[in-house]
């Protein structure tokens, strides 16, 4: 066996590691027994140099105790110097597999704190990817089978798939041979990171065949703990527990039913704790110490146990069950700079032991009263000590000072109902390595050991168990046969192994043989021991049985080989387990990506151009829309105003607007003023037709101008978007004229239906033929003339009458007044004229006054026509005065009573503007409703096309992102568990 060669644990089994020097200060090898050392130093071999550059704690040869116990060197004792040099060769192997057993520890440590570091990194930032940029899909969601478009990501992808028989398939990547053992291990994973893999065979044979198998079987041990730890078909340590409800039976169900987000809430929760538990490992791992837990039945002796290990009595020690507290005892000289006392930990304080507040210090000699003041006190509560003693025997006989690692022996209270599950939550802490068993061969196992072993063997597999007091037991073979079949039936594990992990002993023999108690005083060096730093000479009494050599030996074995097994292989594990769920989320969210990004880019192909058309059908229709509402708008208004206006001009010369209003009746001279309201009233009835008409031709336009809206809906909207229901009502348009209560609603006074004198006489019309020679109005002149200036005309012209009959008279109006005056003038002069005029001027006017009558059927509509056209002409000017015209509604509103002749007024469109006005204002309010109900359509349109392509573009961009995130981290993942599988542990 070369030094290269691995350790093999098996190797050793049977005999023991419990030969290991002082430390680097005594390079010496620190044979235990005189003849050993004398025939090592006799030879020479031993250098100190071979153990300073290897550990700082190296190792040495076997104590005579390994001698004795070791079936080998049972056929060697008191052998010649052949048999001497073989032994010496034989430790020096021990020594070199020793020492590559530790590199190859501190080596597979390193890497499992490297890929806990590593793993921990990636969870963190698959925590922030997960709450930032991508809500990271849980597998159950995407692996259902109503979903064939997503193929279910193999979990198995990085694990070697099986046929039957275990063999393994062509093409597999999974470097570690499967075989049907590991079907069985598989499915005890929890028991695996615990798993010893001594067997009592190889124990009890040491031969190199067996050593070979041994090996075979611990490789094939470790790799089913590792493919079990990666062969997952589902989500384990990432695994969502969902047992809610009804759907609580099926949990991909539940999963379905779950907004994403909160299935990534759930995931983010379980990656913290995660993280946690990397962590704790990360310390674990780290940490040195390894915890002896010490427990049995009341009254077993474990006390005793522990101060037959410990060579001293530092354990009060009692025929009544005594032990009330949990009693960490720890070697001194290394963790507490050589100092012996007791730390009683504060209540609710986590220990430190460099920080004084977390305990109060006491002296070995004080646990004794410790002990015996928490008697009553509850289990639960029971005190925690830190027991700091120096074991003054050497490393190769002391657990505690053993050289490798630092071991912390705790003594826990007697098993009773009250105590048992508060022992029971101490054994299953993760940095209790070892759970040792006192069981009292006078009883056998208890039902709360029963109990205690059964829970305690499911999390730990092997119990290392003492079964004390065997010297009173007279039938020790019955004994043996009787505790082993309980053993097996509680603990088949350490059942298997029961020549490494049951020891009959009796332990009050190590401590003086005074089995019925020891009075000497607590912490009281056994005799012929030393203190610290002094050379140990082992006397007689300190010596202790073969049996209780050997159960040492064993134990240092089975804790140095659980420190291993108990603090790797759990981190191991774990990691893997974690690791692959970490990959199997990793492919699963890259195929999603994937699938995503496949998705927004053939869907982005769609919605592109269906948003680039929407657009430019948009601008177009807005453009179409626009020129629709212009072109009508300016067509109605431009027909109403020439419909109104050539109605008002057939007013004007005495006509009704409408050939279906008919003029009334001349009622004769004295109903003249009847008639001419009478002939009022029917030009209003003609104008309101006119009106009408004007209306109708509006509501047709407009009928087609929204059935042409319509139809550029039906050309240019899209055509999911769903086409406008409402129905257009022309009926309903122009329900409203320009002013309620004016006549017919044409915006006109209700005085322009009131006849007046100039209807029936015009006389400024007639004046006007008088002295113009024309029947023509000066209509501006005329339009500015007032209501005063008329009735001064009418009385001027009849006072006129009178002055040419008397030839005198009065003032008269302005110019027509004057030129009379010439003409008269001229007459007078003509001496022939001056005789007959009197005569001809009285025919003549009586003449006229018969034509005047005679002609009013005519003349009444005709001044009444010209009068209304006047009024309807509305105001040309501002600030002038006001006509007749402002009685209109409008003017109305605007211009002050009839005092203020001087107002400013806006200009007052004609009646004709107004109703033109009106109609396509109208007509413009209901096309562009019709025009605003489809730019409406193409806004929600137009918003939900941009809205798609947003979320599409969003969807590429985190997919793409997602795509790069998963694969750079399945990358990394893949490696860190390449490296976590090829840990070899020990
Ligand atoms: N004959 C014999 N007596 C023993 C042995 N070990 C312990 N005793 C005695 O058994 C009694 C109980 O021993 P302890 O060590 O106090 O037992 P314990 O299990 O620590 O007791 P509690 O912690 O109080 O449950 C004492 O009187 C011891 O002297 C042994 O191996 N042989």
């Amino acid at each position: 066996m070369g030094s290269q060669q691995y350790y093999r644990p098996n190797a050793f089994a049977g005999r023991s590691f419990s030969s290991y020097t002082a430390g680097p200060s005594t390079p010496t090898i620190g044979l235990s027994s005189a003849a050993t050392q004398g025939t090592a130093s006799a030879s020479g071999t031993a250098t100190p140099d071979y153990f300073q550059h290897a550990h700082s704690r190296s190792h040495s040869l076997p104590s005579s105790a390994d001698v004795v116990s070791s079936p080998v060197a049972e056929g060697w004792k008191g052998g010649s110097g052949v048999v001497a040099e073989v032994d010496e060769e034989s430790q020096r192997e021990k020594v070199a597999a020793m020492e590559e057993h530790q590199r190859r520890f501190a080596e597979a440590r390193d890497g499992l704190i490297a890929a806990i570091d590593d793993t921990s990194e990636v969870l963190t930032s698959l925590r922030q990817f997960n709450g930032e940029r991508w809500i990271v899909h849980y597998p159950a969601i995407d692996r259902r089978p109503d979903n064939p478009e997503r193929p279910s990501p193999r979990r198995a992808q990085s694990v070697a798939p099986r046929k039957e028989g275990g063999k393994v398939e062509e093409g597999s990547v999974h470097a570690t041979p499967l075989h049907p053992g590991m079907m069985r291990c598989s499915t005890e994973a929890p028991h695996h990171s615990n798993s010893m893999p001594v067997s009592p065979t190889q124990c009890a044979t040491p031969n190199t065949i067996q050593e070979e198998e041994g090996e075979t079987r611990e490789q094939e041990h470790h790799a089913s703990a590792v493919a079990t730890a990666d062969d997952q078909s589902e989500m384990s340590v990432l695994r969502l527990d969902l047992k809610l409800g009804a759907a609580g039976n099926n949990p991909q169900a539940l999963v379905r039913s779950l907004e994403k987000s909160s299935v990534a809430q759930l995931l983010d929760e379980r990656m913290t704790s995660s993280i946690r538990q990397l962590d704790s490992l990360r310390e674990r791992i780290s940490d040195t110490q390894s915890k002896v837990l010490v427990t049995g039945d009341l009254n077993a002796g474990k006390s005793t146990f522990v101060n037959a290990l410990m060579r001293r009595k530092l354990m009060p020690v009692d025929q009544q069950p005594c032990t009330t507290v949990f009693c960490e005892v720890l070697d001194a000289e290394q963790i507490n700079e050589g100092r012996e006392e007791v730390h009683k930990i504060n209540p609710g304080m986590s220990y430190d032991v460099q920080n004084a507040n977390t305990y109060t210090r006491h002296t070995l000699e004080d646990v004794e009263g410790i002990v015996a003041e928490a008697e009553d006190v509850d289990p639960q509560d029971a005190p925690l000590l830190k027991c700091y003693c120096h074991d003054t025997r050497s490393t190769q006989e002391s657990l505690l000072r053993n050289g490798i690692v630092d071991i912390a022996l705790i003594d826990a209270p007697g098993l009773n109902r009250d105590s048992l599950k508060t022992t029971a939550l101490f054994a299953r802490q993760e940095q209790i390595d070892v759970v040792v068993f006192v069981v009292s061969a006078e009883n056998h196992f208890t039902l709360s050991a029963k109990e205690f072993l059964w829970n305690a063997s499911n999390d730990k597999a092997y119990i290392f168990i003492v079964v004390n007091k065997f010297d009173q037991i007279r039938n020790k073979e019955k004994c043996r046969r009787l505790v082993l079949e309980q053993i097996k039936q509680l603990s088949p594990r350490t059942y298997e192994d029961a020549e490494e992990l049951v020891h009959f002993v009796d332990s009050s023999r190590v401590m003086g043989g005074e089995s019925e108690g020891d009075s000497s005083p607590i912490g009281t060096p056994m005799e012929g021991q030393k203190v610290a730093g002094d050379t140990l000479a082992t006397s007689a009494t300190a010596t202790a049985a073969p049996s209780f050599s050997q159960l040492e030996a064993c134990l240092r074995d089975f804790v140095l080989q659980r420190r291993e097994k108990s603090k790797l292989m759990p981190a191991q594990t774990y990691l893997l387990r974690l690791l692959s769920d970490i990959d199997f989320l990793a492919s699963t969210n890259l195929q999603v990506a994937n699938g995503e990004l496949e998705e927004a880019r053939r869907l982005l192909e769609a919605a592109r151009p269906a948003l680039a058309k929407c657009q430019a059908a948009h601008a177009k229709m807005e453009h179409l829309l626009e020129g629709e509402e212009d072109t009508v708008t300016a067509n109605v208004a431009k027909d109403a105003q020439e419909k109104l206006s050539g109605a008002v001009e057939l007013i004007a010369q005495g006509r009704t607007a409408s050939p279906s209003v008919t003029l009334p009746a001349y009622p004769g001279f004295f109903g003249a003023l009847d008639y001419a309201a009478e002939v009022r009233d029917a030009f209003l009835r003609s104008l309101a037709m006119a009106v009408g008409e004007a209306e109708e031709v509006a509501r047709g336009a407009t009928t087609q101008g929204v059935a042409r809206i319509r139809e550029m809906g039906e050309a240019h909207l899209p055509t999911d978007v769903e086409r406008s229901g409402r129905v257009f009502f022309p009926e309903k348009m122009f329900t409203k004229r320009l002013a309620r209560g004016s006549v017919a609603g044409l915006g006109l006074g209700a005085d322009i239906t009131e006849a007046r004198m100039s209807d029936v006489f015009d006389l400024p019309h007639y004046i006007h033929i008088v002295t113009k020679g024309d029947g023509e109005e000066d209509d501006v002149k005329d339009s500015k003339r007032t209501v005063e200036e008329e009735v001064g005309l009418i009385s001027g012209l009849s006072l006129g009458v009178g002055a040419l009959t008397l030839f005198g008279g009065k003032a008269y109006g302005a110019k027509s007044a004057l030129g009379a005056i010439l003409n008269f003038s001229n007459l007078v002069a003509n001496p022939t004229v001056r005789k007959w005029a009197p005569t001809v001027v009285a025919v003549a006017t009586a003449g006229f006054v018969v034509y005047v009558i005679h002609d009013l059927p005519n003349s009444i509509p005709r001044n009444v026509g010209r009068s209304m056209k006047k009024e309807l002409a509305g105001s040309v000017a501002s600030g002038g005065k006001k006509g007749v015209s402002s009685t209109t509604n409008r003017q109305a509103l605007t211009v002050a009573p009839s005092s203020a002749l001087t107002v400013a007024s806006p200009p007052l469109p004609s009646f004709s503007t107004q109703h033109s006005e009106r109609l396509s204002r109208e007509v413009r309010k209901v096309l562009r409703m019709a025009g605003w109900d489809l730019q409406e359509r193409f806004r929600v349109a137009l918003a939900e096309r941009k809205g798609q392509v947003d979320r599409l573009e969003g969807q590429e961009r985190r997919s793409v992102e997602a795509i790069e995130w998963f694969g750079i981290t399945g990358e990394k993942v893949r490696v860190v568990r390449g490296r976590v599988r090829e840990v070899r542990i020990a």
